[in-house]
């Protein structure tokens, strides 16, 4: 009970700001309500008046019903305007708030969740929680009043029927208690399997290279058939629940009206009773009752958009990271310390154990090891993505926590990392401010211009889903352009000329030793070629680090400092 009380509250919160437009919505459907049995009544005057021969007062009592009906029509049409736009709204507004959370949450935590699972909450159960909201919430509302209206008419015209009408109501009452939570349950179970399926779907078509080249299409549709097929049984089965709610609701409705409809009948015969007065003894109890079976059917949607609700809640669990604070970019780096730094992933499994060493201002770093030894850990420890276990890193011998240097260093990652969009686009996501000449000259220090001018949109040109279109060589030079771009005075490349022939990488170290103003510049590489280039060489083995001697050509970088 404390849980979907939780919920309640979470729900409430995300419509507080809507409220206005809500309550215009929830007085629209009551209004609504309120005309559905204003109908009954018009009606029953109008037969009743018609039979005994009074057409006049039928005449006004057609054209009270004739009013109550544009009443309706409007209405209708002005309370579905504005739950579109307050869904509209409502959904943005959520998504956005999401995305942003999603980008402060901790990168260990993040990275627990796959992209698909992520998807289908920011859009399957966000879009639930919205029509939860906006569509159903309005609608109990509006069921719930057409019961308390029909039941007032209901009881000046006949108590015992009135009565007799509600017994459905314990019923439900109890059906709703038991069936929700089972409901409950295997709603959140199905939402599970569509995110798997989605994130199985999504990773299938992202890779639908290795798919291919590996003949393994039959496969993986049988897998995502299986998938599917996990996921349709799961929302057959709570179907199955929501259901047989609604037929037991529907039989007892049924049987209800079939009494009350021999009771008037027979109170028609004895001459107790008008035949105006028995259509609305029937109109009426189907007006009680009818509301009954739509709480059937709307309850189900109400579990489930509080199991939506609790998977989206969960990410509001999530972690933040507390490096946020990202450091003054004016401030002027002298040296950066690792001090006694040691860091796992998995408890008992270290990656990095004590390091301690320094980068003074300028120097070109050459970071070797094995594969899987933790280069890139390192830099994502420099970047603040992670917390080292036990040391401390800092800047000019200054050291606060919660400070991000991420701020300080443009970084080339492993792989290509190009969005989909113009190569204008990706450089301006190294700098959002930089003109197009900066953007050139950029592209030129990352031997990348004279591919570029040569398309025929250059800068303009649209390239695919990571870098698509373009050669892996002229992506890394793009995504080094795009890191040149941001003036930031650490540069980290991370494999990123590993696609380029031996002159290229040659032509984008001569640049990178001439840029200005001077860069602190770490390259992970395991090409000894680009080692000439290092002023120092730090080799990671077994976790720990070691300065390594060099002997490779005496630096061609070291008249550069
Ligand atoms: N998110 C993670 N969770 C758990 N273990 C991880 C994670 N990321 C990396 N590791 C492990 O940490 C170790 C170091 O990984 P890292 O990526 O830093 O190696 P690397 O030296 O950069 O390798 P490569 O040269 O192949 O890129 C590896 O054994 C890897 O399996």
């Amino acid at each position: 009970m404390r849980k979907i009380i939780v919920i309640i509250n979470w729900i409430a919160r995300q419509a507080r700001p809507y409220i206005k437009s809500l309550f215009i919505i929830f007085i629209m459907s009551f209004l609504l309500s309120l005309c559905g049995v204003g109908m009954v009544i018009a009606s029953k005057e109008l037969i009743d008046f018609a039979i005994s021969g009074m057409l006049n007062q039928a005449l006004i009592s057609g054209l009270f019903l004739l009013g109550i009906v544009l009443i309706q029509v409007f209405m209708k049409a002005a309370v579905s305007m504005l739950s579109v736009r307050v869904s509209e709204t409502m959904s943005n507004n959520m998504r956005e708030r999401l995305f942003l959370q999603l980008t402060e949450v901790k990168w260990t935590e993040y990275n627990q969740y796959h992209s698909g699972d992520i998807m289908t909450r920011m859009t399957n159960d966000i879009g639930g929680i919205v029509s939860g909201i906006v569509e159903d919430l309005p609608e109990i509302i509006t069921l719930g009043s057409g019961v308390c209206a029909a039941f007032i008419t209901l009881l000046i015209y006949d108590p015992f029927l009135a009565i007799f009408a509600l017994l459905l109501v314990p019923v439900a009452i109890l059906l709703s208690q038991f069936i929700g939570k089972r409901y409950m349950k295997i709603n959140i179970k199905a939402k599970e399997a569509e995110s798997k399926y989605r994130s199985y779907l999504q990773e299938c078509i992202e890779h639908m290279l290795v798919l291919k080249t590996f003949c393994h299409e039959k496969r993986s549709c049988r897998r995502l058939k299986e998938l599917q097929d996990e996921k349709k049984r799961l929302y057959l089965k709570s179907n199955l629940t929501s259901v047989s709610a609604g037929s037991m609701m529907t039989g007892g409705y049924w049987v209800s009206y079939l009494i009350v409809f021999g009771w008037g009948a027979m109170r028609l015969a004895e001459g107790t009773t008008s035949f105006g007065t028995f259509t609305a003894f029937i109109q009426l109890v189907g007006q009680i009752q009818q509301p009954f079976m739509g709480l059937a059917q709307t309850l189900p949607q109400m579990f489930s958009m509080a199991a939506s609700a609790k998977r989206v809640m969960k990410f509001e669990e999530l972690s933040k990271d507390d490096n946020n604070n990202l450091l003054d970019i004016g401030i002027r780096i002298r040296n950066i310390t690792f001090d006694d730094v040691s860091f796992e992933y998995k408890e008992g499994n270290p990656v990095l154990r004590n390091i301690t060493t320094e980068i003074n201002q300028g120097e070109i770093i050459g970071l070797i090891g094995a594969s899987g030894e933790g280069k890139t850990t390192l830099i994502h420890l420099l970047m603040s993505l992670y917390k080292p276990n036990e040391g401390s890193i800092s800047i000019n011998h200054w050291y606060k926590t919660n400070i991000s240097l991420r701020s300080m260093i443009s970084y080339v990652p492993q792989g290509n990392t190009l969005l989909s969009g113009s190569i204008s686009y990706n450089l301006s996501i190294g700098c959002p401010d930089a003109t197009t000449d900066e953007q050139i000259t950029a592209l030129k220090e990352a031997d990348a211009w004279e591919f570029v001018s040569k398309l025929p949109m250059g800068l303009d040109t649209i390239i695919g889903e990571r870098g698509h279109g373009l050669s892996e060589g002229q992506s890394q030079r793009i995504a080094i352009a795009r890191a040149f771009l941001r003036k930031s005075p650490i540069l980290v490349l991370d494999e990123a000329t590993s696609a380029l022939d031996v002159d290229t990488e040659q032509r984008v170290m001569d640049s990178i030793i001439n840029l200005q103003p001077r860069r602190t510049c770490i390259i992970i590489t395991h090409r000894p070629s680009l080692l000439e280039y290092c002023h120092r060489i730090w080799k990671i083995n077994e976790g720990k680090l070691i300065e390594q001697e060099k002997h490779i050509n005496e630096v061609v970088a070291s008249e550069a400092i």
